[in-house]
């Protein structure tokens, strides 16, 4: 299947003036609806699904933001050291800067980190207090840990260090323009550390994706409990947050109801770089989305997934100029399943990243499959990182499986013996 993709993403439709750098648009599996005979067209397996969502968008052009702004994006260019780390020979103790053997005469006023200038050099015989992170002089042997050594009356006695003992020379760990982080790396703190470190005060990284979310169905309330045949929505408060884990700016959840001109609306207004969309997505009587999108003259890049839960699950492109939109099927687990399968791999595609890696994991007992499709299944990772048990309450309709869940089993058709080794899809912010 994916050599199809990849012959026809060869075929480039050419780039459209709004986004200027995004990819041509992915060959098309068309919608089932769209079929002139109306026949259903062939759903994606769950892998290529992943693929063409990966494939079918570019990285955002990048900018430039303040350290302070930069967490969470994605590195633009490579991290390069503007600096050798250190920047020149320091002492990792407190103590005293020592050179040759002792004892020592004590010389100087004592050195703190940060003092200007280049410190005097140490001749042979002689010590000068040293705090952890100064400047060692030239000259200096080693370091005598504060707690090794007795100073008096201006004499230093002590246990001789090996040479270069707790001096951490210039250079250690990196050379300036030794790279330190691929592009493509999203930032956390530590990378921002780091990045501070070796010299940068702003990083070229690509901005988050914006995403905007719409919940439809007109059985939904968002207060209270259920009542007259309606019930609470559940994807609401958790889409956004997910989509927030995976790297987005959510801009907003809209709850639109099963109001087929104000989802058309919605999508025509949008001014995000992805639009997910909750239920709606298969032939009920007010399955609107699919429709909608007809009208509106959008591409269907994956019209079906052959995975469970989650089969009516849907991508499809706006002629703007290529807007992404999700469709996630209502049921809370298919929605998920929909996430990972299609909005994940997107949302790494438009922020320059890898496309996401699952974790190889081991099954505790055995997983029931699906004879044909790809069947995903809440799992709980232990804390020692042992064999995964599928978790209970995990239907398609269930929240409590997927509350539980840390992750997602990628479990083949067929299903798993026990002791099998197994993928894991992580759940965002899990
Ligand atoms: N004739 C068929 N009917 C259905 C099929 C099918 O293959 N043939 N597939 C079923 C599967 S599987 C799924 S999943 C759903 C997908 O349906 P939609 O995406 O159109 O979703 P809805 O019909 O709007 O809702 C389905 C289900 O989920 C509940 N829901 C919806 N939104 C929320 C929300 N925000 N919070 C909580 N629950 C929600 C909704 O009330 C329904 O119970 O289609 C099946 N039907
Ligand atoms: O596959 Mo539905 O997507 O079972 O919930």
């Amino acid at each position: 299947m994916t050599d199809e993709f990849d012959e026809a993403l060869a075929l480039a439709n050419g780039h459209r003036p709004d986004h200027p750098a995004r990819r041509p648009a992915a060959p098309l599996v068309p919608d089932p609806a769209d079929a002139p005979d109306r026949r259903p067209a062939p759903p994606h397996t769950w892998e290529s699904a992943r693929t063409v969502a990966y494939r079918s968008a570019v990285p955002l052009p990048p900018r430039r933001l303040p350290l302070e702004r930069a967490l969470g994006h994605t590195l633009a260019a490579p991290l390069t050291a503007l600096t050798d780390l250190p920047a020149f020979d320091t002492s990792a103790m407190d103590g005293w800067a020592v050179s040759g053997p002792g004892p020592w005469e004590l010389a100087g006023p004592g050195l703190l980190a940060g003092a200007p200038g280049r410190p005097e050099r140490l001749a042979d015989g002689q010590a000068v207090r040293i705090a952890t992170g100064a400047r060692v002089p030239d000259g200096t042997t080693g370091i005598v840990r504060a707690e090794h050594g007795t100073a008096r009356a201006g004499r230093l006695r002590g246990r001789l260090p090996r040479l270069g003992a707790d001096i951490r020379p210039r250079a250690q760990e990196c050379r300036s323009g030794a790279e330190l982080l691929p592009a493509g790396t999203r930032l956390a703190p530590a990378a921002l550390g780091l990045a501070a470190a070796a010299g940068y005060d702003e990083l070229d990284v690509h901005p988050l994706p914006r995403a905007e979310v719409l919940v439809l169905g007109d059985e939904l309330l968002h207060r209270g409990l259920p009542h007259d045949g309606r019930i609470r929505d559940a994807l609401g408060p958790m889409t956004g947050p997910w989509l927030a884990a995976l790297g987005a700016e959510v801009l907003v959840t809209r709850r639109l109801g099963d109001d087929a001109d104000a989802l058309r609306e919605a999508i025509e207004t949008s001014r995000a770089d992805l639009i997910v969309t909750t239920g709606g997505t298969a032939s009920g009587p007010v399955d609107h989305l699919r429709a909608t999108l007809r009208a509106l003259g959008a591409t269907t890049l994956v019209g079906g997934v052959t995975v469970r839960p989650g089969h009516p699950m849907l991508l499809a492109e706006l002629p703007d100029g290529g807007t992404p939109v999700v469709g996630l099927p209502g049921n809370p687990l298919a929605a998920v399943a929909g996430l990972l399968t299609l909005a994940a791999p997107l949302l790494h595609a438009l922020s320059g990243r890898m496309p996401p890696a699952t974790r190889a994991a081991v099954a505790g007992e055995a997983f029931a499959g699906h004879r044909e499709d790809t069947h995903l299944v809440p799992v709980r990772r232990p804390a020692d990182g042992g064999p995964v048990l599928p978790l209970n309450y995990a239907g398609p309709a269930m929240l409590r499986g997927i509350a539980a869940a840390s992750a997602l089993a990628v479990v083949p058709p067929g299903g798993l013996a026990p002791h099998d080794p197994v993928q894991l899809l992580e759940l965002p912010g899990a």
